[in-house]
């Protein structure tokens, strides 16, 4: 059975990952209604989710060891249970947080952009393209509770949260990578870059690829607070608590409005950004760069 499966919406096809669950050919009420989450909690099996339902929020952790890089199996499931809370009035907000020790998320998988065809290229960036608007366009208020080095497409799932705390570690660095790859951030990751550290703070950390310590972080407001490791889930549940104080229709309406243009951009040219993607990682000289990275990850351990 494939794996993804498409939904026409006016002149865009969405990337429907749930589409083959059972279930899925319900409709969205009705769906959302039998999936009600409760007080059970749920999850799969790379993306744990522990419900608060008096409290209106849930934990959700990636627990994708090592180090949470996002497979294409990762990016599904994320975007599966994500949809759920999304559906279910009793949830207002998320804390996305890592099951992984010492890690957040290691970004995009490598190995999903590394030695594959054209067509597992297309389908990997639509799933990457899929969770970003996702989370970028959440209802919920979302606080990213890093516990972990956050570099790359992990970064960019934390910036797509409407806060940010990280542990104070100096090993959990966070910023957007890419070019140390000899790969390029593709403008939707830099214009959330742009959105949250400015024009200028963003040409430099992204020309350099700078991961930013925990007080170099804080300095450029790529998060919002650090704290001790130890402090991380309280001060994200207290941060949750004050947004929570705020009235749920205005405060969407107010986030839609400050970022919906930045979505629109990435969803007006969704296939030409995957046709770019599939030019670009296809190169030659691309796979070499990932594969010499890729080498000097495993050997760093050696
Ligand atoms: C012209 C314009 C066209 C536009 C085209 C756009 C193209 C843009 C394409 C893509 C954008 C890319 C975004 C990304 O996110 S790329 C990923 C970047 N990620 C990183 O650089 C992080 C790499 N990892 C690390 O630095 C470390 O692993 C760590 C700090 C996260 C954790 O360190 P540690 O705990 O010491 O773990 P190890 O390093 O030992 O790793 C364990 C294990 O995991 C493997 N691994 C690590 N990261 C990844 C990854 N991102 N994908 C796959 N696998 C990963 C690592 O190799 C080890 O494997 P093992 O040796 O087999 O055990």
């Amino acid at each position: 059975m494939a794996l993804v499966a498409g939904m026409r919406v006016g002149s865009r096809v969405l990337f429907r990952p749930w589409a083959w669950l059972p279930g899925a050919a319900l409709g969205r009420k009705e769906s959302a209604a039998r999936g009600r989450v409760g007080a059970r909690g749920f999850g799969s099996q790379r993306v744990l989710v522990e419900p608060d339902p008096a409290a209106g929020i849930a934990v959700m952790k990636l627990k994708s060891p090592p180090v949470n890089s996002l497979s294409l199996e990762l990016l599904t499931e994320f975007v599966i249970s994500l949809e759920k809370l999304e559906n279910d009035k009793t949830f207002r907000g998320i804390i996305l947080t890592s099951d992984c020790p010492g890690v957040f998320s290691a970004g995009l998988d490598l190995m999903e952009m590394c030695g594959k065809n054209p067509a597992h290229y297309a389908e990997y960036w639509k799933a990457v393209q899929e969770l970003w608007l996702r989370l970028y366009l959440s209802n919920l208020v979302l606080i990213a509770a890093i516990n972990g080095a956050c570099p790359a497409g992990g970064c960019l799932i934390s910036l797509t949260c409407d806060y940010r705390v990280l542990a104070d570690n100096p090993k959990y660095v966070i910023g957007l990578n890419e070019t140390l790859l000899g790969i390029v951030a593709p403008f939707w990751f830099k214009d959330t870059l742009v959105n949250t550290i400015g024009h200028r703070t963003s040409e430099r950390a992204l020309q350099l690829g700078i991961l930013f310590p925990p007080a170099e972080a804080l300095q450029v407001g790529m998060v919002d607070k650090v704290v001790p490791e130890d402090q991380v889930q309280s001060t994200a549940l207290s941060v949750m608590a004050q947004w929570l104080s705020i009235p749920d229709h205005a405060r969407q309406l107010t986030k839609n409005m400050m970022r919906k243009a930045t979505a629109d951009r990435l969803v007006k040219q969704r296939d030409s950004d995957i046709q770019n993607f599939v030019g670009f990682i296809s190169r030659d000289s691309i796979q070499k760069s990932l594969q010499v990275y890729l080498g000097k990850l495993r050997q760093k351990k050696g």
